[in-house]
């Protein structure tokens, strides 16, 4: 199990936290809340009822922190988020990421391990790290990989793991294509998680190949995926996996909730997915 003791570089003590962590944390979204999805093939979720940014310490919000500053100052010289103001970086990305714990969370528990505490997941896409870089501060026992395609956003995320200290994390750069074709990355991760890349029947494609039989894929969705979930059921059965549920959480979006897609993998991917780099894309499922 992967244990955070590393010391933030340049902060002397965890509990000296600025204004800005003290304004940010009223502006995360507090609440999660259950959906009821009419559809015959999804089930609904438990009660999430947690804030996962109010449950980290001081060393994890003191990270967050880091990691929201690099963002922005990186942001100037590369494109990595249209968001220019940390508040909004608090609520947006760190918000929208940290409400994917309690779905992974909860439907692990309900439909992999009992326990959770040393979960391998690999964030597809990543970009500047969302959710993937959150994830592996608030769960320091997870063992995150970051994949994401373009070089320059890879040196950003490099950077970011060294500034907030963390041990649990590594950057991949390559294709989803790519790796689901590699023997080090199929099949090998409990979880799979995707934020902003691509529509579900693509995104079923780059990621289910990576994920084990008997783990989860999910995709994080606006406020209401159902007719994006109903096109991609043929693409994620053939991934060997099946839509377990939709979860709502709380948001910033103009509908006030977003969804967690779940997807449980019960079969092995068939040798031929996934197909070629970009043909996910050109030709979806
Ligand atoms: C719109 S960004 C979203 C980034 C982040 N997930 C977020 O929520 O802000 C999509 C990212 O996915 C990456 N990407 C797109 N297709 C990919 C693929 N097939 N394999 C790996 N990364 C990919 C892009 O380079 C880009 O950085």
């Amino acid at each position: 199990m992967l244990v955070w003791r590393g010391k933030v570089p340049g902060v002397s003590s965890p509990l000296s936290l600025g204004t800005f962590v003290k304004q940010v944390t009223t502006s995360i979204p507090t609440r999660f809340r259950p959906h009821r999805i009419a559809t015959k093939t999804l089930t609904t979720t438990k009660v999430l009822n947690s804030s996962y940014f109010e449950t980290l310490n001081p060393l994890q919000k003191q990270q967050i922190s880091l990691y929201v500053d690099a963002l922005l100052q990186w942001n100037q010289k590369m494109n990595l988020t249209a968001v220019t103001k940390a508040d909004e970086v608090m609520e947006r990305h760190v918000g929208d990421s940290l409400a994917m714990i309690p779905p992974i969370q909860s439907s692990y528990i309900a439909h992999c391990d009992s326990s959770c505490n040393d979960i391998s997941l690999v964030d597809v896409g990543s970009g500047p790290g969302l959710p993937g870089l959150i994830l592996a501060i608030a769960c320091p026992s997870w063992k995150i990989t970051l994949l994401e395609s373009m070089n320059k956003r890879c040196i950003f995320l490099e950077h970011a793991v060294s500034l907030t200290g963390l041990s649990n994390v590594q950057v991949v750069r390559g294709r989803a294509e790519n790796l689901g074709q590699n023997i080090g990355f199929r099949e090998v991760f409990d979880v799979a998680v995707a934020r902003a890349v691509a529509e579900m029947r693509i995104l079923a494609e780059y990621c289910l190949p990576l994920v084990r039989v008997g783990g989860l894929f999910l995709a994080a969705k606006g406020h209401d995926p159902q007719e994006e979930v109903r096109n991609a059921e043929r693409a994620i059965q053939l991934m060997g996996a099946s839509v377990l549920q939709l979860c709502s959480v709380e948001s910033h979006s103009p509908y006030g909730q977003r969804t967690a897609i779940v997807c449980l993998k019960d079969r092995p991917t068939p040798r031929k997915y996934p197909r070629d780099p970009g043909t996910p894309a050109q030709s979806p499922l």
